[in-house]
């Protein structure tokens, strides 16, 4: 247990309050200005000729409840079972959630933005969430460039917050929206408008009701108190409106700006909650797909419209599904889809979601640095990757995984492979979503010659544990174990190797369980659950090219995702470090004659 989280390679403050690498802020900076990013190679274990597969199963975790709620052992998975079963060193669990991957508490739900930042850059980085903590606790928030950027139209004009109501964690929480607001009121903020997402996939579905409500009832209080004038003032379910991500559907995102922006939604009520409870009347759409609303007032116009002089602030700290509407807010030249109307406001998000592009250009809290992701190292040393997912996780596997930075490292040595997804539907309509899409791509790169390292992340067993739809879900992870079964194959036809993980568990709960195990039920139906979970992932290793002498070390029972990145370095034949042997955290893999 010491050796993992001893090895945690930030702990120091820097003037923002990130945790900067202890020994390495002079070498990181030699390293950066020399642009050396070269691993030597493995002493024991040579590079293979064959390419090595890393597979991540999205959202396929390791449940301790074998019961028919169990999405992954109610499937159709001989592959994955065979590679449990018949390599007891070469297949273990791994951590993917709380602190083992950089979120505040152990209570917090893995997901995929932290898990593939974690299997990409191998270090246990403060999160979105924390740094955000951490700047309201210390009021940093209001005291650096973002807020500067946008005080004055605040003051003066309407802040409009933008974002996703709900304590889930994974995208933004609902103690960190309020938290804005009083201290926006404290910096002299009169005229607020709050533009709330409806969730059910982070938190329970059928909530949006109470969420709502609960916002009303905290609103009323702070107007009460403060003689403000605070308005929930649009909405909609986060799958419909606004959070789109990785350009699957920019219908999504016009939906939300006509909404928030324009005050132009197919209904309007004079009240939030009203909204809220007509568009979830018998639940019978789930909160993740409810239509846009906007309130409006007596006049029937609309409470919230942003309009010219004021300031926006998008309260998602994590990036992948407010990108696209943040270059909607900030694009002058933006042709996604016709704006009708771009005000002139100041906008900043409460981080800033590319660093690359710069995006925003404003941002109240600076992003994790997540420095010396894996891919630096791997185009460093000439190898040559493929990157593969359909279009709703192709981030994942390129942007997430690399640190946060969009686009190729090396165009001339990568190429990321993007399937489109479907789009407009409940992914329970098609569980296979695109995974043998996937699959045959991915399988061509690893048999074309082309490349030394091939990754490739399924989204089903994930996009479709969202939905709550048991029997779908079991689809999704029975098409899935046949796509990794021909991959498989293909990797033993060449004589390469393979890695397979998940990067945080959701398929194998498909139920809200009490503090005993037992499904929770409500009218004598099961309550689905639509988020992520605390489950540890599998994690195994194989293939024909990897010497038989390699297996799991059995030093590491509490590993975590950031353990894999050391661990696929070693499986191309590269030492995971360079100058500092213990900045990544420690391979999973020994070879028996280290005896390690
Ligand atoms: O769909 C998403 O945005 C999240 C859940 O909120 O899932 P994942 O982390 O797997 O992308
Ligand atoms: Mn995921
Ligand atoms: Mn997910």
């Amino acid at each position: 247990m010491a050796e993992t989280q001893g090895r945690r390679a930030h702990i120091t403050d820097d003037q923002f309050g990130h945790k900067l690498p202890e020994h390495s802020e002079e070498a990181l900076r030699a390293e950066a200005a020399s642009a050396v990013f070269h691993l030597p190679q493995h002493p024991s274990i040579a590079r293979c000729d064959e390419p090595l597969l890393l597979i991540v199963l999205d959202g396929l975790g390791e449940s301790k409840y074998h019961d028919q709620y169990n999405a992954v052992e109610q499937a159709d998975t001989p592959t994955l079972d065979a590679l449990k079963a018949t390599a007891p060193r070469r297949w273990r669990t791994l951590k993917a959630h709380g602190t083992a991957v950089g979120l505040p508490t152990d209570a917090d739900m893995g997901n995929s933005e932290v898990g593939h930042n974690a299997l990409g850059a191998g270090q246990i980085v403060d999160q979105g969430a924390k740094c955000v903590d951490r700047a309201l606790a210390s009021g940093n928030v209001f005291k650096l460039d973002g807020w500067k950027h946008i005080e004055s139209h605040a003051q003066s004009g309407t802040l409009h917050l933008l974002g996703l109501l709900s304590d889930g964690g994974v995208h933004s929480r609902y103690d960190q929206l309020i938290l804005l607001v009083e201290g926006a009121i404290k910096h002299g903020v009169r005229r607020i408008r709050l533009h709330v997402l409806s969730d059910g996939r982070d938190v329970n579905d059928n909530t949006a009701v109470a969420w709502v409500e609960r916002l009303q009832g905290d609103v009323q209080d702070l107007n009460k108190q403060h003689s403000v004038d605070v308005r929930i003032a649009s909405g909609g379910g986060r799958m419909a409106v606004t959070m789109d991500r990785y350009e699957s559907d920019w219908g999504v995102v016009q939906r939300g700006y006509y909404a928030a922006v324009l005050g132009e939604a197919p209904h309007s009520f004079t009240d939030p909650v009203a909204a809220v409870r007509e568009l979830k009347k018998d639940n019978s759409v789930s909160d993740q797909y409810v239509e846009p609303w906007v309130v409006v007032g007596e006049d029937g116009k609309p409470v919230g419209a942003v309009e010219d002089g004021d300031a926006v602030v998008t309260f998602n700290f994590r990036a992948d599904r407010v990108v696209e509407i943040s270059q909607a807010l900030e694009y002058p030249d933006f042709k996604k889809f016709d704006r009708k109307r771009w005000p002139d406001i100041r906008f900043a998000g409460i981080m800033q979601y590319d660093g690359e592009l710069q995006l925003p250009k404003h941002f109240l809290v600076p992003p994790p640095l997540i420095e010396r992701a894996s891919e630096q190292y791997v185009v460093g040393n000439k190898l040559r990757v493929f990157a593969c997912s359909e279009s709703q996780k192709i981030g994942h596997v390129t942007f997430f995984w690399n640190g946060n930075r969009s686009g190729y490292l090396d165009p001339k040595l990568e190429k990321f492979q993007e399937i489109p997804s479907d789009q407009g539907i409940s992914f329970d309509q098609a569980p296979a979503m695109k995974a043998h899409e996937i699959a045959a791509a991915t399988k061509e790169a690893l048999l074309s010659g082309q490349y030394d390292f091939v990754r490739c992340n399924f989204p089903n067993p994930d996009m479709v544990g969202h939905t709550g739809n048991l029997e779908a879900t079991i689809k999704a992870v029975t098409v899935t174990d046949s796509c990794v079964k021909e991959l498989l194959e293909a990797v033993e036809q060449i004589g390469g190797r393979f890695l397979l993980t998940a990067d945080h568990g959701n398929a194998e709960e498909m139920v809200k369980r009490d503090k005993s195990g037992a499904p929770v039920e409500i009218d004598g139906k099961p309550v689905q659950l639509t988020s992520h979970t605390l489950n540890p992932v599998p994690c195994a290793i194989g293939g024909p090219g990897l010497p038989q002498h390699v297996q799991f070390r059995d030093d590491l029972p509490d590993a975590g995702l950031a353990n894999v990145t050391a661990t696929f370095l070693n499986l191309l034949g590269l030492q995971a470090s360079s100058w500092a042997p213990d900045f990544y955290e420690p391979s999973l893999i020994a070879t028996v004659e280290d005896g390690k």
